[in-house]
């Protein structure tokens, strides 16, 4: 797992941290042989460790800054893999979904790439439409992140009834800060990580 601090940053760009990317990833169950879709890609963090697993990543963000940002961090960590996509998933995930179906079914493989395509979902604005998107497209894997705990309860029950199973998960993270007479722990916002799978 990359350090937090070896990312390039910018000012109001977020990044998903260190343990909440392995316990993400880890959810997401990549291999090789898999391609992936970053919604939200922000500093790049999810982006760089997903595209150094997968075949391909695709990474979208409506603000330009964080585009600006995750390509910096994709020529910093040499991924070549990676198309960066500038806009909001509402209208993007569907462009890049029909683009992948359309040439495998020119190269006659089997229907789409639900099998091995994953999504991973950091950006949660017009998020009905872009999961309405994923299973119109029978993606059988979405992994997602939310700060805000409606949400990621919003995300569970509209996948639930879209016929997903659910893995709900509140992650709290605290680090260790050394003061005097030892070690005090500081929290990090707990962040909820839904995993739904088909
Ligand atoms: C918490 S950050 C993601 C951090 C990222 N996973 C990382 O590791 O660096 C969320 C990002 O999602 C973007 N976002 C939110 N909703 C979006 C949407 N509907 N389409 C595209 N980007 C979106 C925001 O602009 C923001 O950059």
């Amino acid at each position: 797992m990359i350090k937090d601090d070896e990312f390039i940053r910018n000012d109001g760009v977020p990044i998903t941290k260190e343990e909440i990317r392995a316990l993400s990833l880890s959810k997401l169950n990549l291999i090789h042989s898999d391609s992936v879709i970053d919604i939200g890609c922000g500093s790049g963090g999810m982006t760089i460790e997903m595209a150094k697993i997968a075949k391909k990543a695709y990474a979208m963000d409506n603000s330009e800054d964080a585009i600006n940002t995750t390509k910096a961090n994709l020529e910093k960590f040499n991924i070549g893999n990676c198309e960066l996509i500038s806009g909001d998933a509402k209208e993007e995930l569907e462009k890049v979904l029909k683009k992948l179906k359309e040439s495998n079914e020119s190269n006659e493989l089997n229907a789409l790439p639900s099998e091995n395509l994953k999504i991973f979902i950091g950006g949660t604005q017009n998020i009905e439409e872009i999961l309405k998107i994923a299973n119109k497209y029978s993606i059988k894997t979405i992994v997602s992140n939310t700060i805000v705990v409606n949400t990621g309860l919003k995300i569970a029950e509209i996948l639930e009834n879209y016929g997903y199973e659910i893995d709900l998960i509140n992650m709290n993270v605290s680090y260790g800060r050394k003061i005097k007479s030892g070690y005090m722990m500081i929290a990090r916002n707990p962040i909820t990580i839904i995993t739904a799978k088909k």
